[in-house]
């Protein structure tokens, strides 16, 4: 049987006061891991916490991990956990205390509860520091005690609201890397929200961008390019005496040739060996390679229209 959907909405709305912040929101959540996008105020954070049973919908149906948020919220809370974006910790608890309350508050026994902080704190790499308390942290180990928190009684599913929120370029790295590892090598399924489009490229396998509380696009993040895909060439010197001795070599590859409208190589699709072949006739003439791109629109066009307010 396919498993149920990390979020799946149907017609969710939610309003506060004249604000609309969530309209309508149909969407479903397949991938392990799924980036959330948004400008401030297109509904992230509402979202979050409408799922988790936090706040009610006005309107909808919202499912997290198949249950009902509000009919099986006890089951919703042992196995899922949640990182909000704003500063929560009790400033004078140590992150190891922090993960014990909150792992036995969640319904695990005193042993597993210890356990299993060992291992969370571990995990995100605040071992030796956890007896101190939170208030003498730097920003990025609040954070990383945040997520340990989340992840403390083994939850199937977590969301993490904004966690690299205020981090420093080396914080930024670790928390990154450690919400990949979630997904890929810990098996648990991420939502995790972003204002920016790298941070979900490097940890998520989609991006769902959401503008005014509606779903504005849905997309794959692919890595690595589309080898069966249109590229575009763009080198210095003759272009017309490149191609000509590019054809013959790329041609046997199944690869057509043509001049693009702003004088570049248009190359029909883009095997690797294509590529080689660029490469090495560019080196053999002393030719520059200036530019060599897939010419389908990448997922950041994609994205950025859908947050201006482009149609899907
Ligand atoms: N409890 C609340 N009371 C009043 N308005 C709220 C409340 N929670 C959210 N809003 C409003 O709803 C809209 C959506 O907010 P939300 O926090 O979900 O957006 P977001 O995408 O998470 O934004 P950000 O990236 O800034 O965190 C905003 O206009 C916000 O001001």
């Amino acid at each position: 049987m396919d498993e149920p959907a990390a979020l799946e909405c149907l017609d969710v709305g939610k309003r506060f006061g004249a604000v609309q912040a969530l309209d309508g929101l149909t969407v479903s959540m397949t991938a392990p891991a799924t980036g959330l996008l948004g400008a401030n105020g297109a509904g992230k954070s509402t979202l979050m916490r409408t799922a988790l049973g936090l706040t009610a919908p006005d309107r909808g149906t919202l499912r997290i991990l198949g249950l009902d948020t509000v009919r099986d919220r006890a089951e919703v809370r042992r196995r899922v956990g949640f990182m909000p974006e704003h500063p929560c910790l009790p400033n004078d608890m140590s992150a190891q205390d922090v993960c014990v309350s909150l792992a036995r508050l969640r319904g695990l026994g005193r042993r597993d509860a210890v356990r299993r902080t060992s291992e969370v704190l571990f995990a995100v790499g605040l071992e030796e520091e956890r007896r101190r308390p939170v208030g003498t942290y730097s920003l990025g180990m609040q954070q990383r005690t945040k997520l340990a928190q989340a992840l403390v009684h083994g939850p199937d599913l977590v969301l993490l609201d904004e966690p690299t929120s205020g981090l420093d370029p080396a914080g930024r790295e670790e928390m990154l890397t450690i919400v990949r590892r979630l997904s890929t090598e810990l098996r648990i399924r991420v939502v995790a929200s972003s204002h920016v489009l790298d941070d979900i490229e490097r940890t998520c396998d989609e991006v769902v961008v959401l503008r005014s509380g509606t779903l504005a696009a849905q997309r794959p993040v692919t890595v690595g390019h589309d080898p069966s895909g249109p590229a575009e060439l763009r080198v210095s010197g003759d272009v017309g005496a490149f191609a000509a001795a590019l054809g013959p070599r790329v041609e046997p590859l199944g690869v057509r040739l043509a001049p693009t409208p702003a004088g570049d190589i248009g190359m029909s699709s883009s095997p690797d060996a294509a590529l080689d072949a660029v490469r090495d006739l560019a080196a053999e003439r002393g030719v520059g390679v200036e530019r060599l791109v897939p010419a389908a629109r990448g997922l950041e066009d994609v994205v950025v229209d859908a947050m201006a307010g482009g149609t899907r």
